[in-house]
C-alpha cells in the first residue's frame, strides 16, 4: 500500500510528539537507549457504547516501521532546535546516533479485521527502549483512528443486515489523511465501496457513485436531466429522485428506465436523500415493482448511522443500499478510541522486570509483563479471552480468568477447548515476517470473525459484555506489583 511513501515522499520519523524526542535524547544521554523494553498498545473501552471493536491500521503500522529512519532534512531540523538558553537542544553526537538508527524491534499484533476487546494488547513492541518510545505516538495515531472507523463501519454494516453500505464521507472527513484512512477502515469494517476515488486507487477498494442534485438543477427539468445522464452513462443509472418531488422523481426515473430498457440497458435504481426515508422508499418500491423494475435498487442517504438504519429496518422500509458519510467517517458519536501505549516490562541484567503504573482508578492500571491473548471457543462460538504471561504457568488443565477491573468476576476455561493466540508475529528484529492479506481478504475476515460471536455482544445498545480476563498467575503478579508500588 505504501501510503506513507506515496503521500509524503519522505521520512515520517518526526510525526511524533516532541516529548518522545526529549525522552529519546535523555535515554541516550543516560546510557539507557539500547536497553530492551516491551510496550503494549491497548484501549480501555469499546467505542460507541458497543460490545466489540474491530482492529485496523496494521498495514500502515508495517509501512511506518519499515520506513522508520531520520533523513537529512529531519536531522537538520532537530539539529537547529535550541533550548531556552540558546544552546542546541540536542548534541551533534545524538543527531549522528539518530542518523544510524534502524528499526530493529519485534512487533506482534492482532491482524486487521480481528474482533478485539478492552485491555487486551493490540500491538506489542519489544526492542531498544529508544525505538519503542519513538513509536508510541505514530502507532497510536494510526491505530486509534482506523480501529475506531472500522468499528463504526462494522456496526453500520450489521445494521444493514447484509445489504450494501456505500461510504460517502470524503467531503466531511477530517482532512485528506482522515478521509483516506477512513475509507480504508470503512471497507475493512464491512462497507462495500467508497465514493473516494483516491482511496480506490491507493487501496484497491471498489469505487461507486450516483449523481447530485446539481446535475438535476443544471437542466430545465428533472426528466431532461435523467435522460441526459442515461445517454452519457447508460450502465450507471441510479437516479436521485428527490430534488423537487420524490414521487414525481420516481415516475420520471421509471420513464427513463423504460427507454433505457429498449436500448438493452437496465436502470440500476433510484436514490432518496431527504424526507421520510421509510415512507418514500416503500412508495418507490411499489411504483418500481408495478412498472416491472423489481430488480431496481433503492439507495437511501442523508445523515444515516446505525441507529437510524436500525429504525428504518424496524419500520420495514424498502431501502436496499445505504449511503453513509458524515457519521461514519467522523465517528460522529465518539471521536476517539482512546487507545494507549504503556511500558510493561524492561530487561535488566538479562532478566525481564515487569512494570505497572499505579493509579487510583483500577481501569488505568496497566497489565505488566510479556503477555499475549488466547481466545477460547465453545462449540465454535467465542467464549472468553485470556490475557496470559507468555513465560508463565500455562500448563494447567483449566485456566482461571479474573476480570482486570472487578476481581470478583471470574470464569474458568478448559485448556483442551479450541483456542487461538491473537498476537501474531509481524516483525522479528526489524525484519517483516508477516504476509499481509489483501484488503478484500481483511474485509472477509472481519465478517467471518464477527460471525464467531454471539449476537448478544453485537447488539447496538446495552450489549452483553464479552469476558476478557487475566490468567490467575498474571492477575497475582499484577496485584503484588501494585501493592509493592504503593508501599514504596
Ligand atoms: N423514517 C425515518 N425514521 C427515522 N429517521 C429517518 C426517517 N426518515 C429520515 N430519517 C432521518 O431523519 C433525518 C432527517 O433530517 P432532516 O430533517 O435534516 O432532513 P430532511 O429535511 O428530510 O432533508 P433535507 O434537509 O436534506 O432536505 C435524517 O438523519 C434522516 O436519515
Ligand atoms: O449525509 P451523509 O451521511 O453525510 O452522506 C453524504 C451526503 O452528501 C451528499 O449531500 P450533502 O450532504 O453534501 O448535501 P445535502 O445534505 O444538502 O444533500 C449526499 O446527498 C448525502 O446526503
Ligand atoms: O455518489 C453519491 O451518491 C454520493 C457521493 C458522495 C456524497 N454523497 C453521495
Ligand atoms: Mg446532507
Amino acid at each position: 500500500m505504501k501510503i506513507t511513501k506515496d503521500l509524503y515522499q519522505s521520512s515520517l520519523a518526526l510525526l511524533t510528539d516532541f516529548y518522545q524526542l526529549t525522552m529519546a535524547y535523555a535515554y541516550w544521554k543516560s546510557g539507557k537507549a539500547e536497553e530492551e523494553a516491551v510496550f503494549n498498545l491497548f484501549f480501555r473501552k469499546n467505542p460507541f457504547q458497543g460490545g466489540f471493536t474491530i482492529a485496523a491500521g496494521l498495514d500502515y503500522v508495517i509501512d511506518y516501521c519499515r520506513n522508520f529512519h531520520f533523513d537529512e532534512q529531519d536531522l537538520s531540523y532537530l539539529g537547529q532546535m535550541k533550548g531556552k538558553s540558546g544552546e542546541a537542544m540536542f548534541e551533534v553526537a545524538f543527531i549522528d546516533y539518530l542518523r544510524e538508527m534502524r528499526f530493529s524491534c519485534d512487533i506482534d499484533a492482532v491482524e486487521e479485521g480481528s474482533v478485539i476487546f478492552p485491555n487486551s494488547p493490540l500491538i506489542r513492541v519489544k526492542g531498544p527502549l529508544i525505538q519503542c518510545q519513538l513509536l508510541e505516538t505514530p502507532l497510536l495515531n494510526i491505530t486509534n483512528f482506523q480501529t475506531l472507523i472500522a468499528t463504526k463501519a462494522a456496526r453500520i454494516t450489521l445494521a444493514a443486515k447484509g445489504e450494501d453500505v456505500l461510504e460517502f464521507g470524503l467531503r466531511r472527513a477530517q482532512g485528506i489523511d482522515g478521509a483516506l484512512a477512513a475509507s480504508r477502515a470503512a471497507y475493512i469494517g464491512g462497507c462495500s465501496a467508497t465514493s473516494n476515488v483516491m482511496a480506490g486507487k491507493l487501496f484497491g477498494i471498489p469505487v461507486s457513485g450516483t449523481h447530485a442534485h446539481s446535475w438535476i438543477m443544471s437542466f430545465d427539468s428533472e426528466i431532461e436531466a435523467f435522460k441526459a445522464y442515461a445517454e452519457a452513462l447508460p450502465d450507471n443509472c441510479v437516479f436521485l429522485v428527490d430534488t423537487y418531488d420524490t414521487i414525481k422523481g420516481v415516475e420520471h426515473a421509471i420513464e427513463v428506465g423504460k427507454a433505457l430498457r429498449e436500448k438493452g440497458k437496465e436502470m440500476l435504481g433510484v436514490r432518496i436523500d431527504s424526507g421520510d426515508l421509510a415512507y418514500y422508499s416503500n412508495r418507490a418500491r411499489q411504483m418500481l415493482d408495478e412498472a416491472g423494475f423489481e430488480n431496481a435498487k433503492i439507495v437511501a442517504s442523508n445523515d444515516l448511522d446505525e441507529h437510524i438504519m436500525f429504525s428504518l429496518k424496524v419500520q420495514e422500509s424498502s431501502i436496499n443500499v445505504w449511503g453513509v458519510g458524515t457519521k461514519l467517517v467522523t465517528a460522529y458519536d465518539q471521536p476517539a478510541l482512546g487507545a494507549v501505549y504503556k511500558l510493561s516490562a524492561i530487561k535488566k541484567e538479562g532478566k525481564w522486570i515487569p512494570k505497572v503504573k499505579v493509579s487510583q482508578q483500577s481501569i488505568k492500571i496497566n497489565i505488566p509483563g510479556f503477555h499475549n491473548v488466547r481466545r477460547f471457543y465453545k462449540n465454535g462460538v467465542a467464549n472468553a479471552d485470556m490475557i496470559f504471561l507468555e513465560n508463565g504457568t500455562n500448563d494447567k488443565k483449566e485456566f482461571l480468568l479474573i476480570d482486570p477491573i472487578d476481581p470478583t468476576k471470574r470464569k474458568k476455561v478448559g485448556k483442551d477447548w479450541d483456542s487461538e493466540v491473537l498476537l501474531k508475529n509481524i516483525f522479528v528484529k526489524g525484519e517483516k515476517v508477516y504476509q499481509r492479506p489483501d484488503i478484500h481478504t481483511i474485509r472477509e475476515n472481519t465478517k467471518a470473525n464477527l460471525a464467531k460471536f454471539d449476537k448478544a455482544h453485537k447488539r447496538l445498545v446495552n450489549p452483553h459484555i464479552y469476558a476478557v480476563g487475566l490468567e490467575e498467575t498474571l492477575y497475582n503478579l499484577r496485584t503484588s506489583l501494585v501493592l509493592e508500588a504503593k508501599a514504596k
